[in-house]
């Protein structure tokens, strides 16, 4: 039995590499914000704007503790998860963390597109963008520094993770 849980700041690749990761392990793949998504029949932006951060870190707190897991599982967790709550140790209690490390100024050319479903980021222009991008990475840096594992994720592949994860059962 066991659980990757992919963490890092928006952008980094969670969710892409988590889906690549799972073929080439041969391991299903849950994205926790999907699953939020699911169970609410609502995006997360949307629900962020009607009932604020707090109530959706508290949802995304039970998601990840209360799915109900299979055996085998790449989970790509959102970018705050990991700061929450006691969300990082019942991760490292549970299973492998991995945390995908990405500069500030290459997560911000990264997000130029992918902005409008991202409820923290939506209303920001470039140049706050950059500014809050840096500031929030290094908010949130101790807590994914907790990671069992950390790779690199600029050019990263799901070779690369998959060989770094096999290296550490
Ligand atoms: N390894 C990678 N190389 C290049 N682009 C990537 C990579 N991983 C993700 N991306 C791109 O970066 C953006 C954010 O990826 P996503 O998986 O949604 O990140 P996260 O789930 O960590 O927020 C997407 O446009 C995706 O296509
Ligand atoms: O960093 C964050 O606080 C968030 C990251 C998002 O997930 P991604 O990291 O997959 O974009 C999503 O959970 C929500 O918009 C909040
Ligand atoms: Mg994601």
């Amino acid at each position: 039995m066991m659980k990757i849980f992919l963490i890092g700041f928006m952008g980094c690749g969670k969710s892409t590499m988590g889906k690549k990761l799972a073929v080439k392990l041969g391991y299903e793949f849950i994205d926790l914000d999907h699953q939020i998504e699911k169970s609410l029949d609502t995006t997360i932006a949307a629900y962020f704007s009607t009932h604020g951060e707090a109530a959706f870190r508290k949802l995304e707190s039970e998601t990840l503790k209360n799915f109900d897991y299979p055996a085998n599982a790449v989970v790509a967790t959102g970018g705050g998860a990991p700061c929450f709550f006691d969300n990082m140790e019942w991760m490292n209690a549970n299973g492998l963390s991995v945390y995908i490390e990405m500069s500030a100024a290459a997560l911000a050319k990264r997000l130029e597109g992918g902005k409008e479903k991202r409820p923290l980021l939506r209303d920001l222009n470039e140049a706050q963008m950059i500014e809050f991008i840096e500031s929030k990475l290094l908010e949130r840096d101790v807590f994914y520094k907790r990671a069992l594992v950390t790779v690199n994720g600029i050019s990263l592949t799901a070779d690369a993770m998959r060989a770094m994860i096999l290296s550490r059962q």
